[in-house]
């Protein structure tokens, strides 16, 4: 779902305006936990080594990275690699270590019991994999429950509760029970509860991992799709390489709870930070992610018509099928603008993995 790309910014240095910001965020598990960040010693030791001297785990290894307004932030690893910690230390569901966490420039980690509850109800609302429904609650009121808790009135919250769950698809299943719904209409009510009280920013934590994989795909377009509507901001926890270039606009993907390389999943692809994330993303199909502004030969085509005209951000895919009908290069272009060409051997080079320094005529 990615919309912005950026050329050249490798470690997917912030833009826009932050609403998390994160500076070198630890958080240890084991004893005397609070002695691993300020000791360089330790804290450069791998995770084998600094159980061995301290019996210590460093969940979350002096990570640090922005969350923009508006933007789908996917933190993907394997298990155990600190996802679940890292997005749990936003809200302080899990108290870090070290380090400092902002939300809207407002210090997280200074925050009293009341303003935490805050921040958890209003600010950055959590959905579950296990989206803890009340079972004897119809569709609507577990929706509205999250209102109640606010102290709306229940007129207007249950006018709220109806609107949210037409959005999310669930029309005329108000008055069921969680019994009596699928796994994925069961997830759908939990992301509802979620929206019902119009957090400034969701974070998921593996939501769909436990639905079959049609329904996962409904639930993924779904994000994508509320996430277009709203434009709201997300954190989005997966294990799923797929998932996450499908949905992030940028991703941050971490091994052994540090952060080993955060772009746009065009960038992950494009250019991994090390062997570690290019064995990650060995597999993925290169020119369904990677866009024409990345394979093209840069520079005007000199033609005044610009054959075949491709925007920058389509897909390799869709210019391997334009060239190859057309039979010629195409132009890649810009508010009128030719930015550069793609032909046959830029885009054969892209799906390769290979620089393609042949160059073919317009
Ligand atoms: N309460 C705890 N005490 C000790 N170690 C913990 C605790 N919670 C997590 N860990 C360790 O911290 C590391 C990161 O765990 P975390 O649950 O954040 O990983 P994850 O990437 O979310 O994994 P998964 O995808 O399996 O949920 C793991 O090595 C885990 O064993």
């Amino acid at each position: 779902m990615s919309t912005t790309t950026e050329p050249g910014n490798p470690t997917g240095s912030t833009t826009g305006a932050p609403v998390f910001s994160v500076q070198n965020l630890w958080k240890v598990f084991g004893p005397k936990a609070d002695q691993v960040p300020a000791d360089p010693a330790l804290a450069a030791l791998d995770p084998a080594g600094l159980r061995a001297r301290t019996g210590c785990t460093a969940a979350v290894h002096d990570v640090s990275f922005d969350v923009r307004k508006g933007e789908v932030f996917v933190v993907m690893g394997l298990s155990g690699s600190g996802k679940s910690t890292l997005v749990r230390c936003l809200t302080r569901l899990i108290e870090p270590t070290a380090g400092t966490i902002a939300i809207d420039g407002e210090d997280v980690r200074a925050m009293d019991r009341t303003r935490l509850r805050e921040l958890r109800r209003h600010r950055a609302a959590m959905v579950f994999q296990h989206f803890g429904l009340l079972p004897h609650r119809t569709v609507l009121d577990n929706v509205a429950y999250g209102l109640e808790i606010q102290g709306v009135g229940k007129a207007e919250r249950r006018a709220r509760a109806k609107e949210i769950v037409a959005k999310v698809g669930l029309d005329g299943m108000e008055q069921r029970r969680p019994s009596q719904l699928s796994g994925g209409q069961r997830q759908r009510v939990g992301l509802a509860r979620a929206l019902a009280v119009d957090p400034q920013v969701l974070l998921f934590d593996e939501p769909f991992s436990a639905l079959d994989p049609l329904i996962r795909r409904d639930m993924q377009e779904e994000v994508v799709r509320l996430h277009r509507e709203e434009g709201r901001t997300m954190v989005f926890i997966t294990h799923d390489l797929s998932e996450a270039l499908k949905l992030g606009d940028r991703i941050a993907l971490m091994r052994d709870g540090r952060v080993v390389q955060l772009g746009s999943p065009e960038e992950i692809v494009a250019r991994p930070a090390d062997d570690y994330v290019r064995e990650f993303v060995r597999d993925v199909p290169r020119e369904q992610v990677l866009t024409v502004r990345t394979a093209m030969r840069p520079g005007g085509c000199g033609a005044p018509d610009h054959p075949g005209a491709l925007p920058p951000d389509a897909v390799v895919a869709d210019a391997v099928k334009a060239v190859a009908r057309s039979g010629r290069a195409a132009c890649v272009v810009e508010d009128g603008r030719c930015l550069g060409v793609v032909d046959h051997a830029r885009l054969l080079g892209v799906v390769a993995g290979v620089e393609s320094p042949a160059e073919e005529a317009v």
